[in-house]
């Protein structure tokens, strides 16, 4: 599998070589949500609040793969999702981030049309299913569901005082392939809004490589604010290849027959 990346030789328009549901695919992600006309969001007044029990990570890994930064909790978390569209309990893998060299850009996911300089992904998995016992395999299931993302908007504003341990450790992973233990205790729900009840969702796939389509996608409305400085420490942050990620995001995918179900008129 010839590295894929986001450059001109190796970015998302070349994915389709390795991996060709790139553009076979037809529920692929991100997409851009539209909130009015034709292909818009449609209110679905059954969709509930999303629940998240997060106890603070005592123990986990934050590590730069040469394509992101992704904080990994070691194996014993007990962090669970449930509510929203799922009707099942889901457990949490990992979190992990996208952005752009300019606040105007660097978002997956965009609102018609407009991209925000960056998105959080909360990466879980089905943990009541009987077909997989672990994230791995629950990637390799084909199962619709198997996965659970949840999607956070940043937005430039205030410090981010929750995330400030997080970007503060993005220098101690300048490089690509480095890692550390994470130092103490991380509260990921202090870092989310108080209320989980206004999201846009639908069944969409892995936004990077091997784009498997197994992802139930929980894209909430309401922005995370993070200081400028807070973003300037993501594009110090290097791809392996000597050069700072400057857009790890891959661009809006088509929705094809999906609809989009919103749980806010
Ligand atoms: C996918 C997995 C590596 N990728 C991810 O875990 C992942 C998670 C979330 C997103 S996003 N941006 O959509 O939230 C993207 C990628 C490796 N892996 C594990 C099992 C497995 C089987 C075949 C190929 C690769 C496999
Ligand atoms: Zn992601």
């Amino acid at each position: 599998m010839a590295p894929w990346g986001y450059s001109k030789e190796n970015g998302p328009a070349t994915w389709h070589k390795d991996c060709p549901i790139a553009n076979t695919g037809v529920r692929q992600s991100p997409i851009d949500l539209i909130t009015t006309g034709q292909t818009c969001a449609k209110y679905d007044s059954n969709l509930k609040p999303v629940i998240v029990s997060y106890p603070a990570f005592s123990e986990a890994t934050f590590l730069n793969n040469g394509h992101s930064v992704q904080f990994q909790p070691s194996a014993g978390n007990l962090s669970e999702l449930s509510g929203g569209p799922l009707t099942k309990k889901y457990k949490f893998e990992q979190f992990h981030f996208h952005w752009g060299n300019n606040d105007s850009e660097g978002s997956e996911h965009r609102v018609n049309g407009k991209m925000y300089p960056a998105e959080l992904h909360l990466v879980h998995w089905n943990s009541e299913s009987p077909n997989f016992s672990s994230f791995q395999e629950a990637v390799g299931s084909n199962d619709p569901h198997a996965l659970c993302v949840l999607g956070f908007f940043l937005k430039v504003g205030a410090e981010n005082a929750s995330l400030k341990p997080i970007t503060d450790l993005l220098s101690k992973v300048k490089n690509a392939g480095s890692s550390v233990s994470f130092p103490g205790k991380f509260d990921l729900k202090a870092v989310l809004p108080e209320t989980l009840t206004d999201y846009y969702t639908y069944d969409g796939s892995l936004t990077t490589p091997p784009l498997a389509e197994c992802v139930k996608w929980i894209v909430f409305k309401e922005p995370i604010e993070v200081s400028t400085a807070q973003m300037e420490a993501f594009r110090a942050v290097d791809d392996g290849h000597g050069k700072p990620i400057t857009g790890n995001y891959r661009p809006p995918c088509p929705l094809h027959t999906r609809t989009v179900a919103a749980s806010f008129k």
